[in-house]
């Protein structure tokens, strides 16, 4: 079975192209605006209007109020990834009002962390596992940083998962292999400067996965 592979942080249409053509099955679209992959809900109504339908659109959203969930619903995002300390009431009351999918993020360092997506059950659609980023850190994900693949290794998941965090063409298979996913999720490993997406790495990346 291919491992199903999310391309996040796209904000040019080369970006775009070269990931549907290779074979992702979601396109992230970054509505924080703190990050270097900002993308406008204008800007990202028009790089995902061409998708097909089977490429998933997801909006990436930290702690967001009902203002930027309804422009991102507006720009067509049919999934909502929640990256910040969005509650399961808040994500229950986001999946009612707008009918998106909701995938919720876990911070992980330690195994401990683990334990908190278990409060999502009945509430998110999918969990996805992310390395924690340092206290103070600018950004709550989206730093290529990995946390130890082994903790997910016989977890007892929640919900259907996947893992990001530093994942990238050379080390997607290990990472893989250890955790036992069966979708990733990359931003900035298929980059050549933060925010700027590089075809032959989107290229490389696709081409791992669909080697698994
Ligand atoms: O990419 C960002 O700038 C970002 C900002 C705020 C929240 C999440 C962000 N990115 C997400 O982080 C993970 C892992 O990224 P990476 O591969 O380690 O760079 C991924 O889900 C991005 O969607």
């Amino acid at each position: 079975m291919r491992i199903q592979t999310k391309i996040c942080g796209v904000s040019t249409s080369e970006a775009v192209t070269a990931s549907i053509g290779h074979g992702a099955a979601w396109l992230g679209f970054m509505m924080f605006a703190k990050s270097p992959r900002y993308v406008t809900a204008d800007q990202a109504a028009s790089l995902s209007a061409p998708m097909p339908g089977h490429v998933g659109k997801v909006a990436v959203l930290v702690d967001p109020d009902d203002e930027l969930v309804g422009r991102a619903i507006g720009a067509g995002m049919k999934i909502l990834q929640l990256h910040g300390h969005e509650s399961p009431e808040r994500v229950v009351a986001l999946r009612r009002s707008t009918g998106a999918e909701i995938w919720k993020v876990i911070s992980v360092r330690t195994a401990a962390d683990l334990a908190g997506a278990a409060a999502y059950r009945g509430a998110a659609d999918r969990i996805l596992y992310d390395a924690k980023t340092p206290d103070g850190a600018a950004l709550p994900g989206g730093m290529g940083l990995r946390f130890d693949w082994n903790l997910l290794a016989g977890f007892d998941h929640p919900l259907p998962w996947a893992l990001s965090g530093g994942l990238d063409a050379t080390s997607v298979a290990e990472a893989v292999a250890i955790s036992g996913a069966s979708a990733v999720d990359v931003s900035s490993g298929v980059e050549s400067a933060p925010g700027v997406k590089d075809v032959d790495k989107i290229a490389a990346f696709l081409q791992a996965t669909g080697r698994l």
